[in-house]
């Protein structure tokens, strides 16, 4: 079963509440953290999961785009986070096996990204002991651009490493994901597609969140 992790990144942060209400049939909530280091775009912070967790039960993915993410993975998680995603390139391997260390702690689940350029082996140290691997399938830091066809062989690649050595992982593809691109990533076996624009721009948004399942 493919599961949809609807951005809010495309929503309306006026009426972000509402916002969520209308992907209440996805399963997870894609919540996008930029720092203005990391990547080139700033976007929301702790205390808008913690407004977020107040007026949902959806499962919050967040997926940090900041520097030093081992800071603050502690405080993402007491905010309301259920799965907390680092960048690989974000910290120091050390610093990154940390991070997952502390979520783990708090009793939530922890993933690694992939930038596009950033090949599936940077993803191994981690393999066995996360829940999600997310690959980008955009340069991280905005929504609405053109999905990149030539991160499908990257994603076939862990799919293969993901059922050899941990089946339970999810594998996770973000940016670009719409109705013509989904196929792709399904094939190459991605279980959880995350979409911002292709969903908030919906006329009827539970028909593309069906639509996307592939
Ligand atoms: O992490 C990011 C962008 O850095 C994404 O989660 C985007 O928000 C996805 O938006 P679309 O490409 O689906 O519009
Ligand atoms: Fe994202």
């Amino acid at each position: 079963m493919i599961k949809i992790a609807p951005s809010i990144l495309s929503a309306d942060f006026a009426n972000l509440e509402r916002d969520i209400r209308r992907v209440a049939s996805a399963d997870y909530l894609h919540v996008d953290v930029m720092d203005g280091m990391f990547v080139p775009n700033i976007s929301i912070g702790i205390p808008v999961v913690q407004s977020i967790r107040r007026v949902t039960d959806m499962a919050l993915d967040v997926h940090l785009m900041i520097v030093e993410p081992v800071r603050y993975v502690e405080a993402f998680c007491d905010a309301g986070a259920d799965l907390v995603t680092v960048h690989v390139e974000s910290d120091t391997p050390e610093k990154i096996q940390s991070a997952i260390d502390r979520i783990h702690a708090r009793g939530k689940r922890a993933g690694v990204v992939l930038k596009p350029k950033t090949p599936a082996e940077a993803a191994l140290p981690y393999l066995e002991q996360v829940e999600l691997i997310l690959v980008m399938t955009v340069e991280p830091g905005f929504g609405g651009q053109k999905f990149m066809s030539d991160q499908m062989p990257k994603v076939a690649a862990l799919r293969q490493l993901i059922d050899e050595r941990n089946p339970a992982c999810e594998l996770e593809v973000d940016g670009g994901v719409a109705p013509d691109t989904c196929r792709a990533c399904i094939d190459a076996g991605a279980n959880v597609l995350v979409a911002g624009s292709a969903v908030y721009k919906a006329e009827d948004i539970p028909a593309r969140i069906l639509e996307l399942r592939g």
